[in-house]
C-alpha cells in the first residue's frame, strides 16, 4: 500500500515523519497553506506516483467544547465551510446555490480503525466534521456562526477540502487528521500551542503506521 500524506508546512511534515519513521509506504509532502495550494500540490503528487490512500494531516483550530489543545481529531467528513455566497438572509452553501458540493466523505472503515487504535494507545481522540476555510476565523461571532451552520463542527483548518477534491478526482480514499493547537475564535497566534499539537501529530502518525 502506498500512502500520500499532505501537510501544509514543513514543521507539520517533520512531525509526521518523526511518527512514521522510515516506513517506505508513506510519502509526506508539505503542499502549502490553503485549499488551493493543497489541491494543486496533491494533484501534482498523484500524477507522479500511484497511491492507494491520501491523508490530509496537520494542526488545526478546535471548536469550543468539542476538543482540547493537544487532542487528535479524525474527520468524519471534510467540509468547505466558506464555499458559497453571503446573502441578506445569511450564508448560502454551494449546494443551495446549485453549483456543486462542499462535502467530501472520508473512508469510514479506515477512519474507524484509526480512531480505535488511537484510543487503545491511550491518546485523546475526537471525531467530527473538519472544516476547511481559506480565512482563519478570528472572532467569537464567526466561530459561533460556523458551529450553528455546521452542527458538530469539530476543527477548522485550511487544506483538507483541497486535498480531498484531488483525491476524489483520482478516485482515491481520503482521511483527515488534525491535532489541536488553538481554539477557534478571537485571534491570538502567540497563544497557539504549536509544540503540543505537533507532538500529538507525531504520536498520531506513529499509530497510523500500525493501522495501515
Ligand atoms: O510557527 C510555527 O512554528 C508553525 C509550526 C507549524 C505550523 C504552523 C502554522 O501556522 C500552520 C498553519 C496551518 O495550521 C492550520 N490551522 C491551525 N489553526 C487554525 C485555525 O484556527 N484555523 C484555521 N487553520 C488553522 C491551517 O491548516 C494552516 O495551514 C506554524
Amino acid at each position: 500500500m502506498h500512502i500520500l500524506i499532505m501537510t501544509a508546512v514543513e514543521a507539520e511534515k517533520d512531525a509526521v515523519l518523526r511518527g512514521i519513521k522510515d516506513d517506505h509506504r508513506f510519502d509526506v509532502i508539505a503542499g502549502g497553506v490553503g485549499p488551493v495550494s493543497a489541491a494543486i500540490s496533491t494533484t501534482k503528487a498523484l500524477l507522479t506516483k500511484k497511491y492507494d490512500l491520501v491523508i490530509s494531516a496537520g494542526i488545526g483550530g478546535g471548536f469550543l467544547n468539542q476538543t482540547e489543545i493537544g487532542s487528535i481529531v479524525v474527520a468524519t467528513e471534510i467540509i468547505a465551510a466558506d464555499l458559497g455566497a453571503e446573502t441578506a438572509e445569511g450564508f448560502s452553501s454551494i449546494e443551495q446555490l446549485g453549483f456543486g458540493t462542499s462535502r467530501v466523505s472520508v473512508d469510514q472503515v479506515l477512519s474507524n480503525k484509526l480512531v480505535n487504535a488511537l484510543q487503545t494507545a491511550g491518546l485523546c481522540v475526537h471525531t467530527g466534521p473538519v472544516l476547511t476555510l481559506a480565512t482563519v476565523t478570528g472572532t467569537k461571532e464567526t466561530a459561533s456562526q460556523l458551529s450553528t451552520r455546521i452542527p458538530g463542527a469539530t476543527v477548522e483548518a485550511m487544506e483538507g477540502f483541497g486535498v480531498a477534491l484531488a483525491a476524489n478526482d483520482a478516485r482515491l480514499p481520503i482521511l483527515e487528521i488534525r491535532t489541536i493547537s488553538n481554539p477557534v475564535g478571537p485571534r491570538d497566534k502567540g497563544a497557539w500551542k504549536i509544540k503540543e499539537a505537533l507532538l500529538a501529530l507525531e504520536k498520531a502518525s506513529s499509530i497510523l503506521v500500525e493501522v495501515l
